[in-house]
């Protein structure tokens, strides 16, 4: 039996999603070559080395460099000739002048690759978009694409989850594949490029362009809204005497519940859940049905109190004013196992208090570099006992093993006084309240 010869990928725009997407595609056994603009990134991962905290990535990464499946470039001609698949991993971050998703990049990398495109060609998008972006791109790459060039698009949104990248690429929840009428490869080449997850039982679904971008911002949404939902109930709580820990927990047992992005707290943040629910309620004002999505002007309101709420609690427990006072924040990503402190609400935090007059010292294991490129106004310390050096009060903001798994004692040896805010319920209150410390967290007596 002749063996089929496989599609050959490219992915254009190596950052988060499209450096973990190029390594995990060359893992599953096809020849990738990666793009970016970015020369400094390339130079990067082409030398094995991930610009960024992915567990567990740039052991796929150098695997694949080794054994010359994965390449990367700067050259959208090389591309071009190279791959018959092509998929758009470049950024759509919230634009500078409104809440819209900014499509110059998406744009860009349309308009550099269509040209080339002189061979039959699958591109698919995989970037976050608002719906109808798909057909528009679609229009432009059969305007730019030689003439009778075979090039087709579809738009196969992504759902990873930084910190489980390669785990969630290469075993996902579902795959989602939209496809413009009349298609005849996008389907076909989606398959072929899925098919070791199809055998697995992954669930493979094929819809319209619509419903494909639609998938994905829903998904955020919903996420967006469980988590909001639950600090609504944390509001409620801290006024009403009541614990939202253990209201989140007797809610999780309901089975149509469930006790997933059930964690009250500082609330979301990130290049995504943010900027897509943004994003979407401004395609929704554009389409004309702004109402269905004015809940989510809550969703986000309801997160962005969060932040209020915890530096009042600081502001509480030092004397109703941080004007000269020594603070801790042990926490800089968005999340923990992250480096990524895009809309990072521990940052936020931290900026805030600093600008009420605090001397604040920030520790995180992975993000440090990042957030004082970020914010240089900041004080930055290299370890957790460090960075709680005289504190009058310790913000817990990001919840990192490490800082769960702190001892009080230890840090009470270096604060000046034994108050800490946990901001991701994650430490045991009594356990800390034993110690002498006063505890407070959102949500909880
Ligand atoms: N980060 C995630 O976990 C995640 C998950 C799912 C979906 N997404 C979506 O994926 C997209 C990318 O997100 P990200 O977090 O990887 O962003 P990112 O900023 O980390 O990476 C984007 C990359 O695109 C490159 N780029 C910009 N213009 C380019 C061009 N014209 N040609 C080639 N490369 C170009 C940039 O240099 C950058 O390296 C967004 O739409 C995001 O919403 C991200
Ligand atoms: O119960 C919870 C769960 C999460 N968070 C916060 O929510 C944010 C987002 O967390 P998570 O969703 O794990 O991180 P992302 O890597 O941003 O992933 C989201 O955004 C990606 C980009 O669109 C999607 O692909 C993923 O499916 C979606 O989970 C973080 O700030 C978390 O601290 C909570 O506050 N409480």
């Amino acid at each position: 039996m002749v063996a089929q010869q496989r599609s050959k990928i490219s992915v254009i725009g190596t950052g988060y999603l499209g450096a973990t997407h190029a390594a995990c595609m060359a893992e599953l056994g096809f020849e990738v070559l990666g793009l970016d603009v970015d020369t400094v990134k390339i130079d990067s991962l082409s030398s094995g080395r991930v610009p960024f905290y992915e567990p567990g990535l740039e052991e796929v990464l150098s695997r694949n460099l080794a054994n010359g499946r994965l390449r990367f470039t700067t050259d959208y001609r090389e591309v071009a000739e190279f791959a018959d698949v092509h998929f758009i991993c470049v950024g759509t971050p919230q634009r500078a002048d409104s809440n819209a998703a900014d499509l110059t990049y998406v744009n860009a990398a349309i308009d550099a690759l269509a040209p080339l495109l002189d061979r039959p060609a699958v591109v698919i998008g995989k970037s976050t978009v608002p719906v109808g972006t798909a057909a528009v791109a679609a229009a432009r790459i059969a305007d730019l694409a030689p003439a009778g060039a075979q090039v087709e698009l579809g738009w196969s949104p992504e759902f990873l989850r930084e910190g489980f990248g390669v785990e969630d690429t290469l075993r996902p929840n579902r795959i989602v594949i939209g496809a413009a009428p009349g298609s005849q490869r996008v389907e076909a080449a989606m398959r072929e490029v899925s098919r070791q997850q199809i055998e697995q039982g992954i669930p493979f679904l094929v819809t319209d362009l619509q419903t494909a971008e639609l998938v994905k911002v829903s998904a955020n949404a919903f996420l967006a809204t469980k988590i909001s939902f639950i600090n609504a109930m944390a509001e409620v709580s801290e006024v009403a005497g009541a614990d939202v820990i253990k209201l989140a927990k007797a809610l999780s047992y309901d089975d149509r519940i469930g006790g997933k992005f059930l964690g009250p707290g500082l609330g979301f943040g990130g290049g995504c859940l943010p900027k897509d629910i943004r994003a979407f309620m401004a395609r929704a004002d554009e389409l004309g049905v702004e109402p269905a999505l004015s809940f989510l002007r809550e969703v986000d309101a309801i997160n962005q109190r969060r932040r209020a709420r915890t530096i009042d609690i600081a502001r509480g427990l030092i004397g109703g004013s941080f004007a000269g006072r020594t603070v801790a924040v042990l926490g800089a990503a968005f999340k923990p196992n992250s480096d990524d402190i895009r809309d990072s609400p521990a940052l936020d935090v931290a900026s805030t208090i600093s600008s009420l007059g605090a001397a604040v010292t920030v520790y995180d294991p992975e993000a440090l570099e990042n957030a004082r490129r970020a914010h240089p106004d900041l004080g930055y310390a290299h370890s957790m006992l460090e960075a709680v050096r005289d504190a009058e009060v310790v913000l817990l903001l990001t919840e990192w093993a490490e800082f769960r798994d702190a001892d009080p004692d230890e840090l009470a040896k270096m604060v000046r006084e034994r108050k800490i805010v946990d901001g991701r319920n994650a430490l045991d209150p009594e356990h800390w309240r034993a110690r002498g410390w006063t505890y407070r967290a959102l949500g909880r007596p």
